[in-house]
């Protein structure tokens, strides 16, 4: 049976990534970089995204490097990646754009 946290295939990971351009895979991860305005903005963001995150029981890798952010996502009970991850990272990428609005 197919649930939101089946493992979808190669083939079907590579047509959703074409919905949300600024992820890539990498090492079997979702992963996405964002640049903000400021280590402190950086921070804000990574708040945002763990309050998004945990509303969703869904938590990505974080690396904060200044003010540039990477996130990682993949779904662990599934050894890869999931409807999950791309629900997620497509919230994500929605919260980063009221970051563009308000930076
Ligand atoms: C029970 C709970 O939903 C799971 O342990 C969640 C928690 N957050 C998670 N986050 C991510 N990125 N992958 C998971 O597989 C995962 N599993």
């Amino acid at each position: 049976m197919t649930s939101l946290v089946t493992k979808l295939s190669d083939e079907e990971v590579r047509a959703r990534l074409l919905q949300i351009p600024t992820w890539k895979l990498n090492r079997g991860e979702l992963e996405c970089t964002f640049s903000l305005t400021s280590f402190p903005q950086a921070v804000l963001f990574v708040d945002a995204v763990a309050l998004l995150a945990e509303s969703e029981q869904h938590h990505p890798d974080i690396t904060i490097t200044y003010d540039t952010v990477i996130l990682r996502v993949a779904t662990h009970s599934a050894g890869g990646i999931s409807e999950k991850d791309f629900m997620l990272a497509q919230r994500i990428s929605q919260l980063e754009r009221v970051f563009q609005i308000i930076k």
